[in-house]
């Protein structure tokens, strides 16, 4: 609007169509990656770096291809200004959110070596949180108790459970419910150290197996995921999740997850306070 009443519109015979290509396919590219930014990023801080600094180039380059069909008289500078000053702005945006994405991706690639330790076939993971599912905590937990146990080191186990899961699908649909999962997967991920392993379990249930930690410092650890989680909550639905802890170097793969499966049900029924009260 500021520029069709600051300038007057040009002739067709004005018009360089090969600036008016070229400056619109860049217009075009700083769409596309904003677009993909938008779509395959979790919302957060990095995120938002690269949203804002690629808004503000599609800014730029807007403002660029409009003084193609647009012209300006000559002592009004306020449109130059505008078409150039956002595209520097923009760009030191979009570079401290890359080193923030750069940072993050380091973070996730630990992750992965950790998960990875035991086998690299990707059909045991879960298609939906990209997480390693039932069949490799099995193999990777029966692996790390023999380990454990011949070196008398400690291994724990966390199991978390979404409270009233079923009720948020029906309430908020399974997409959201799906949405959910994710965001819990890769806010789980982010807080594991290199030899830990994150596992869908079944459902809306995980669990975590921690390489060498004590029942103490697993609790201590609960804590700290149970803080981070409260972040996955929006205003219109809370929900809360539960967490227990089991020290288990000293049982089989099958009863470490039943006995802890036992103590989910306990602390959800209220029989047995899980060790951690949700938030
Ligand atoms: N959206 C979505 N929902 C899932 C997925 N897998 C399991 N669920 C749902 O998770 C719910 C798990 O049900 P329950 O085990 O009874 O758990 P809950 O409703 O959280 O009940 P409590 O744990 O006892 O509080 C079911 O409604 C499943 O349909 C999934 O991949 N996506």
């Amino acid at each position: 609007m500021l520029a069709l009443t600051l300038g007057v519109t040009k002739s067709p015979a004005e018009i360089d169509w090969f600036d008016v290509l070229g400056e619109g396919i860049v217009l075009l590219v700083a769409i596309l990656w904003l677009t993909l930014i938008i779509s395959s990023r979790p919302a957060g801080r990095v995120t938002e770096w690269l949203y804002y600094g690629s808004l503000l180039l599609v800014c730029s380059f807007f403002l660029d291809l409009l003084d193609e069909f647009i012209r300006y008289p000559a002592h009004i500078r306020t449109m130059s200004w505008l078409e150039s000053l956002p595209a520097p702005i923009g760009m030191l945006a979009l570079t401290y959110g890359l080193i923030g994405w750069h940072r993050e991706q380091r973070v996730i690639n630990r992750q992965l070596q950790g998960r990875e330790l035991l086998l690299r076939d990707h059909r045991l993971l879960d298609p939906l949180t990209k997480l390693y599912a039932v069949d490799y905590l099995y193999a990777v937990l029966a692996r790390d108790l023999e380990l454990h146990r011949a070196e008398q080191r400690s291994l724990s186990l966390l199991m978390l459970n979404i409270r009233q899961f079923s009720a948020f699908n029906r309430q908020y649909g399974a997409a959201a419910g799906d949405d959910y999962l994710i965001k819990l997967s890769e806010l789980c991920s982010s807080q594991l150290r290199a030899s830990d392993v994150l596992c869908r379990y079944v459902g809306d249930r995980f669990v975590i197996l921690l390489a060498n930690t004590s029942l103490q410092q697993a609790k201590i650890f609960a804590q700290h995921m149970q803080q981070h989680l409260t972040k996955l909550n929006h205003h219109e639905s809370n929900l809360k999740i539960d967490i227990v802890v089991n020290e288990i170097t000293r049982l089989t793969a099958k009863q470490a997850l039943q006995e802890t499966e036992e103590m989910l049900k306990a602390s959800k029924a209220g029989i047995a306070p899980s060790v951690l009260l949700p938030s």
